[in-house]
């Protein structure tokens, strides 16, 4: 049966309108289950998979748990055992066909005896492409396209590497009504409300890396850890990183625990990025302070900003970003706003303004549509 209206955005491949409603239903899954929460983010895509019989009945399903695990088509053909044969695959990354530290997934497809795989997106990935021919070459149907842009979005970060050699870099701040990141003293906190907080706690836990200046981690002793409404830590945490040169106090909290932070001693905003890249690192969330922020984006390397501001204000203080070598109005950085979000305040508390933006493109570029989930990197 042809697919539904829904699966429209797999309309642009001719071969996904063969697709029929159980495997866009089970499409829907394997990307839910691409998104697992806790899941480690890092240098492989989110990627699931749903094993579907020729009665549209779910055999088993399957997910990608980070670097070095089972990917997402053997975790489901590990559940499935011999339930696999005859079946359709719906996996939301073309299998892939390479030997890296698990075999290729079309050769686990096809010794398992699967007939038919649906795929949401191709991979761009030239080490491990070239699923697809080897699978129809070895007499197994294989549909592209569906439900492709969902997909897209849930690896966002990590296509962005791919294409730029780089991480995505999002640029967080909290700010006063006169634009200022901390008060005359150096304290900050909080500028912010609660319900911001907690926002920014949820954008930490999309981000496989939080970053920080020397001085605000000396100055602020943050810990830079995601915490849940309640404030606990979550069980998976980000990379934590500093930046600068000097010598950090060995008592920081940012250097206590299990996994202490990452200290790049580079003031290179591109040097300290290839680092991180290096280590598998693919979305950075950097967290100031003004004189960081202000060096990544006279480097052109913030791709994507997120400002709370709140109706606070201290008349004097660290501006939210340092001296951006802008002397006139005209030379102004006018980034694009995607989304505008008044958030609703706690008890006792005035709301702040959440503005998510990008900086400006090129005016030969069309906009790109504003994101179903306005925390998942936009492509560019
Ligand atoms: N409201 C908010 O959202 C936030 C507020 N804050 C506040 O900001 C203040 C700290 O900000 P700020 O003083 O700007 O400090 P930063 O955290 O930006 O750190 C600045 C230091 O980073 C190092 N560094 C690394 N790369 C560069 C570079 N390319 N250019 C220059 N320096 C570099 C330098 O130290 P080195 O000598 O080690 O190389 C520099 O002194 C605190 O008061 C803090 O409370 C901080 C974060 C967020
Ligand atoms: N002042 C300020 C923020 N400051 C940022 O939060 C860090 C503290 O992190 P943690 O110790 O984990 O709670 C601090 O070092 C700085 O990077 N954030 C906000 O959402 N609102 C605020 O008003």
């Amino acid at each position: 049966m042809p697919t539904g209206s829904d699966a429209s955005d797999a309309s642009h491949t001719s071969d996904a309108s063969v697709t029929s409603d159980v495997e866009t239903e089970g499409m829907r899954r394997a990307l839910t289950l691409a998104g697992t929460p806790g899941v480690p983010l890092g240098p492989n895509p989110r990627v699931g998979c749903v094993l579907v019989d020729r009665a549209g009945a779910v055999i088993a399903e399957g997910y990608h748990r980070g670097a070095g695990t089972p990917h997402a088509e053997v975790d489901a053909l590990a559940a499935a055992g011999d339930r696999a044969r005859g079946a359709t695959a719906v996996v939301t990354l073309e299998p892939c066909d390479h030997t890296g530290r698990t075999g290729p997934c079309t050769q686990a497809l096809t010794r398992a005896g699967v007939q038919r795989v649906v795929y949401a997106m191709a991979d761009p990935n030239p080490v491990a492409s070239g699923g697809r021919t080897t699978l129809q070459a070895a007499g197994i149907e294989v549909s592209g396209g569906l439900l492709e842009q969902q997909a897209r979005e849930l690896n966002a970060a990590w296509l962005f590497g791919l294409t730029h050699g780089r991480p995505f870099v999002t640029w967080k701040l909290a700010a006063s009504l006169d634009g200022r990141s901390a008060a005359a003293d150096g304290t900050s906190r909080w500028i912010s409300g609660a319900a911001s907080r907690r926002d920014a706690h949820r954008l930490r836990g999309r981000v496989d890396t939080i970053l920080v200046g020397t001085e605000t981690a000396v100055v602020d002793d943050p810990a830079l850890t995601v915490r849940d409404d309640t404030g606990r830590p979550l069980e998976h945490q980000p990379l934590r990183a500093v930046m600068g040169e000097r010598e950090l106090p060995a008592g920081l909290q940012l250097l206590q625990g299990a996994k202490p932070a990452l200290h790049l001693r580079t003031r290179d905003p591109g040097r300290a990025l290839a680092e991180l890249f290096d280590a598998g690192r693919r979305h950075v969330l950097l967290e100031g302070g003004p004189t960081l922020a202000a060096a990544f984006l006279r480097a052109g390397l913030v791709d994507e900003i997120v400002a709370y501001l709140a109706p606070v204000l201290l008349g004097a203080g660290r501006s939210a970003v340092a001296d951006l070598g802008i002397g006139a109005i005209g030379n102004a950085l006018r980034p694009e706003v995607l989304d505008a979000t008044v958030l609703a305040a706690d008890p006792g508390e005035q709301p702040d303004v959440r503005l998510i933006m990008r900086p400006a493109q090129p005016p030969t570029q069309p906009p790109t549509p504003r994101p179903e989930d306005p925390w998942r990197p936009s492509l560019r």
